[in-house]
């Protein structure tokens, strides 16, 4: 008998168990497909749902510096949340593609002047250009209290299927006992989570992911 096939796009969960490069990738495609199906109310009530959420829980309010994200291709979009945050008088941040450290990210504070971008994904982010590397004003990730993170996938253990680029985890990627890490929140809708994800040596896990439905606190 030949090996049986399972349909990846008719059947999420069936990357539970394989790790393989190519499972992650058909993941990534099916989830991001799922996602980009809402539609735009769709896709506001989900914001506006998830960022109420947020807001109240004790590590959003207590929270000085915190990192968003500009929203792209379908994902939970938590401008709500960082205009919210703004206005509370926390530090807001965004990531940016690194221009000389390859797959890593800077965080630059985001206010209502600060001017955006698009990067070469098409995402915005804030300009670099005009500054001296010296005088970019970015945030360590170690003073950063609250990483909210976008995601292509997660499961409700804390796993993270992101873009793929590897950007988030290594920029995260230092070792726990040299710095205190931000709390990891990962933002999504409920379409994007899969049972358990294979992670990879090198993936970060969440502390928590919020959806428009849930708060999933893995233990
Ligand atoms: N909103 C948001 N900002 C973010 C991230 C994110 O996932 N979401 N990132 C999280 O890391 C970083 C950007 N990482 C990304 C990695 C790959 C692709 C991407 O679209 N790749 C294309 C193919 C590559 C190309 O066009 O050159 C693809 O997969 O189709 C996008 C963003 C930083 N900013
Ligand atoms: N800490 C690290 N050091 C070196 N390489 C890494 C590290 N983390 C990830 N990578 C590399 O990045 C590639 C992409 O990783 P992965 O598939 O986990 O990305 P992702 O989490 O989906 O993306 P992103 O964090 O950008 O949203 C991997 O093939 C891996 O080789």
């Amino acid at each position: 008998m030949g090996p049986i096939t399972r349909d990846p796009f008719k059947d999420p969960n069936m990357h539970t168990t394989s790790s393989s490069h190519n499972n992650r990738s058909s993941l990534r495609r099916l989830l991001r497909q799922k996602r980009r199906q809402l539609s735009s109310y769709e896709q506001k009530v989900a914001s506006y749902k998830a960022c109420q959420r947020v807001s109240q829980q004790a590590w959003f309010l207590n929270a000085s510096n915190l990192a968003v994200y500009m929203a792209s291709d379908g994902e939970l979009d938590p401008l709500p949340l960082a205009l919210k945050a703004q206005k509370m008088g926390k530090r807001v941040y965004l990531p940016v593609l690194h221009p000389l450290n390859s797959n890593h990210l800077l965080f630059i504070r985001f206010t209502s002047k600060t001017p955006l971008h698009k990067n070469r994904f098409g995402i915005l982010e804030p300009c670099l250009k005009g500054y001296g590397l010296e005088r970019i004003n970015s945030c360590k990730i170690q003073a950063l209290d609250l990483l909210l993170m976008p995601l292509v996938g997660f499961d409700p253990h804390g796993g993270r299927l992101g873009m793929g680029g590897g950007f988030y985890d290594r920029t995260l990627a230092v070792k726990p006992n040299q710095f205190k890490r931000p709390k990891l929140i990962g933002l999504a809708h409920e379409c994007q989570k899969v049972d358990q994800l294979s992670l990879e040596a090198w993936d970060v896990p969440l502390t928590g992911i919020v959806t428009p439905e849930e708060f999933y606190l893995p233990q």
